[in-house]
C-alpha cells in the first residue's frame, strides 16, 4: 500500500479501496484528518491505532455509514458517495458497536442480511447453513441475537458481513470478545477468503495479531496516517508492537497514581 496525495485519483491496478483527503470534526474535535491511502486488491489490511485515534470514524467514512466533511472513498473504483449502490455491493462491513436487528434469531438474521442483498432465498439457505456452521453458531442458531454472548454477536454480524460474498471485507475490531478457538476459525475463513483474491481491511489493537495475520498495515494516530505499507517495511526490523509505541509516543506513564499502592 502506499500513501496517495488528496485529490489524485486511484492508481493503476485499481486498489479495493481507495481513500482520497478523507477529513471528519465532531463540534471543535478533529477526528479524522486528512487521510489518503490506498489498499492493494487482495491484501490482509490492519488499520492500528491508539483509543480515539480516528480509526472508526475513518472506516465509517470509508464504507458509506458516515458521511466526510471532506474527501472521498473508492471501493474498487467505485465513488462510495456517488455511487453508493453500487460500492455497497462489493463489500461486507463488521461496523464497530452498530445495533443489529437482535429481536431476530441468528438465523434469520443472516438470512436477511442475504434477502436485503437481493440474493435467491435458496442460495442463501445453503449460506446460512455453512456459514453458521463455519462460526460454530448451529447449536443457536433458533437463539435471539439478543440472548447472544458478545462474541456470538460478533460472530453472528461477521456471517451476515459475508453472505453476499463480497470483493472486500471491512471489519472493525473483528475479534473483539471472540474466544480464541472461533478466532483461529475466523482467522481461517479470511486467509481462505484472501486467498482467493478477496480484500480484507480490519481494525485491531492487538498488534501481535495483525504482525501474524496481515500483510499490509496503517498507523494511525490523531486523525493522520503516520506510517504505512507492508507490515516488514512498517516494522522495519522490530516488532510491530514496539514500532507502533515508537511512532505513537507515550510509551511509561506508569508514575502517580500512588494512592493505588496505600491499602
Ligand atoms: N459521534 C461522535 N461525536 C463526537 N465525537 C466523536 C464521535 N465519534 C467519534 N468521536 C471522536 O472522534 C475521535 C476518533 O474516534 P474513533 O471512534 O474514530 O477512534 P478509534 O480510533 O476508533 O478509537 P478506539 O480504538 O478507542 O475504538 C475521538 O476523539 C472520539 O471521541
Amino acid at each position: 500500500m502506499t500513501v496517495q496525495l488528496p485529490g489524485s485519483p486511484p492508481t493503476s491496478p485499481v486498489p479495493a479501496l481507495a481513500l482520497r483527503g478523507l477529513a471528519k470534526r465532531f463540534g471543535g474535535k478533529i477526528a479524522v484528518d486528512g487521510i489518503s491511502l490506498d489498499v492493494p486488491s487482495g491484501s490482509f489490511y490492519g488499520v492500528v491505532g491508539p483509543n480515539g485515534a480516528g480509526k472508526t470514524t475513518t472506516l465509517s467514512m470509508a464504507t458509506g455509514l458516515l458521511r466526510p466533511d471532506f474527501g472521498t472513498a473508492y471501493i474498487h473504483g467505485v465513488d462510495v458517495w456517488t455511487k453508493p449502490l453500487e460500492a455497497k455491493k462489493l463489500m461486507g462491513i463488521l461496523p464497530d458497536g452498530v445495533r443489529l436487528f437482535d429481536r431476530l434469531t441468528g438465523e434469520q438474521l443472516v438470512t436477511y442480511a442475504g434477502l436485503l442483498r437481493g440474493m435467491d432465498r435458496d442460495v442463501v439457505a445453503q449460506r446460512v447453513g455453512e456459514l453458521m456452521a463455519a462460526l460454530d453458531l448451529s447449536a443457536d442458531a433458533g437463539t435471539l441475537v439478543v440472548d447472544y454472548s458478545a462474541g456470538m454477536t460478533k460472530k453472528i454480524a461477521l456471517a451476515s458481513a459475508l453472505i453476499h460474498a463480497p470483493r472486500l471485507l471491512v471489519l472493525d475490531e473483528p475479534f473483539e470478545s471472540v474466544d480464541p478457538v472461533s478466532a483461529a476459525n475466523i482467522r481461517g475463513i479470511l486467509d481462505n477468503y484472501v486467498a482467493s483474491g478477496g480484500t480484507v481491511i480490519v481494525s485491531s489493537h492487538v498488534m501481535d495479531l495483525v504482525q501474524r495475520m496481515c500483510d499490509h498495515v496503517a498507523v494511525v494516530a490523531a486523525g493522520r496516517v503516520l506510517a504505512a505499507g507492508t507490515v516488514d517495511e512498517v516494522r522495519d526490523g522490530a516488532t510491530l508492537e514496539d514500532r507502533f509505541v515508537q511512532l505513537v509516543g507515550g510509551g511509561n506513564q506508569t508514575g502517580g497514581l500512588e494512592w493505588l499502592r496505600t491499602f
